[in-house]
């Protein structure tokens, strides 16, 4: 029998489950996890604390916090034979395809990889939130060329990603700048990509097998992968006075416009206002770059003409610039989000197996139905 239940394209508007972690209010532009303001977190948090934060769905003591900081220190090296296989990837492969391998690869390397229960969960997420920092640094110096910089323990998680991504170590405030996007960065409730995580956990497989799963939903123009579409964007348009032009043209051919609109943000997405302020703050610091610029344009030309439609500036849109403001380049920008979001992957891994249900959903059939095979020769 046909079902009949409303479809709910793109599952939107979906209640799956319940989640102590993060709540978004999509029309008034409001993100908290675990009830704090995200604009606070930036403010006053670090990576590693809203990291632990997340995992425990609660705010940890200090004492908790120096025990995490150590925990994610010590396990920051990655074995050589992980190394190896990076440095023998392809020359020119996208960094996140590289990441997607270099993680199921650390996965067989860890003999705790099978191991389901919500401790071993628990100490695989520490040890994959430590390497993923080391994983996309080596493979950025393998694909230039340039020899793999190992860890320092004497520098925070930004600090030490910053310095074994370009083998120098960053200033404060570029590491403090760098943080604060990972912050930015670290959860986002059911986005594509934890959602994704979720699924693969619900059928009770394995820590790896969850990660992976979630880096190629993230690696998609639609989700994380907006971020180096933007910069694509800002590269095409060249300079601020094409700007307006470019872009009434795209929106003139009903085209998508990449860093803007959002599923659940109907209003400014708040992590964009935070990082507007931060590349203002560089821009007025260094003299306004031109990629500072024509995003202000854009930013205007997107809010009037379809800013009725709830389409608003999102993460993505000013990500780019202050990434490329430290030196990173264009392709780096997708995994960076993978950097930080490893985070609220693991936490809602560990939060939904906790009361785990299969997730199984249906499409209404629309098919043929009453027929039979036809042999080939009558076909
Ligand atoms: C970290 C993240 O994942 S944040 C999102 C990153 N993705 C991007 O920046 C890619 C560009 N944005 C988009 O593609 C979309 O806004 C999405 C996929 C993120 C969300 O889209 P949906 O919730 O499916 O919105 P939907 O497609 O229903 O759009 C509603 C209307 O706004 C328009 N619209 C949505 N996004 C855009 C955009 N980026 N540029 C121009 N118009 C847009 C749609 O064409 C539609 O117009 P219509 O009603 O006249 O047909
Ligand atoms: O929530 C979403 O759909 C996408 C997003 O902004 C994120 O994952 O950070």
């Amino acid at each position: 029998m046909t079902n009949t239940a409303n479809i709910a394209k793109g599952l939107e508007g979906v209640l799956f489950t319940e989640s102590k972690l993060t709540f978004i209010n999509g029309s008034e532009g409001i993100l908290t996890h675990l009830g704090i303001p995200i604009q606070e977190w930036a403010e006053n948090s670090t990576f590693e604390e809203l990291s632990l934060a997340l995992l425990e769905a609660r705010l940890p003591t200090a004492e908790e916090l120096a025990r995490f900081d150590a925990d994610l220190k010590a396990n920051r090296a990655v074995p050589q034979s992980l190394l190896d296989v990076i440095q023998a990837m392809p020359r020119g492969v996208h960094p996140m395809q590289a990441l997607r391998t270099a993680v199921s690869y650390l996965g067989l390397l860890d003999a705790q990889a099978e191991e389901t229960t919500e401790e071993a969960r628990r100490a695989i997420s520490v040890r994959m939130i430590a390497q993923f920092a080391t994983v996309i640094a080596a493979i950025n110096r393998a694909q230039e060329g340039q020899e793999i910089v190992a860890p320092r323990m004497d520098l925070t998680h930004a600090g030490n990603f910053l310095y074994m991504l370009t083998g120098k170590e960053p200033t404060q405030e570029q590491a403090r700048l760098f943080d604060i996007a990972l912050v930015l960065h670290a959860d986002h409730g059911m986005n594509a990509s934890t959602f994704t995580a979720i699924a693969t956990a619900s059928t009770l497989s394995d820590m790896y097998s969850c990660i992976t799963s979630a880096i190629g939903a993230l690696k998609g123009p639609l989700h994380g992968g907006a971020n180096e579409a933007v910069m694509d964007m800002l590269d095409e348009i060249g300079t601020p006075e094409k700007a307006a032009e470019y872009i009434g043209g795209k929106l003139d051919r009903k085209e998508k416009v990449m860093g803007v609109g959002h599923r659940v943000y109907k209003y400014f997405d708040p992590r964009s206002r935070v990082l507007r302020d931060y590349a203002e703050h560089v821009a007025n610091k260094e003299g306004k770059s031109q990629y500072y610029q024509i995003l202000e344009t854009i930013e205007r030309v997107v809010v009037e003409r379809i800013g009725s439609k709830g389409i608003y500036p999102n993460v993505d849109f000013y990500s780019g610039t202050v990434y490329s403001d430290l030196g990173i380049k264009k392709e780096y920008f997708t995994p960076i989000f993978a950097l930080a979001r490893i985070s609220g992957w693991c936490a809602s891994v560990i939060e939904y197996t906790r009361d785990n249900r299969l997730l199984r959903p249906d499409a209404r059939y629309i098919g043929e139905t009453d027929q039979h095979y036809v042999p080939l020769q009558e076909r």
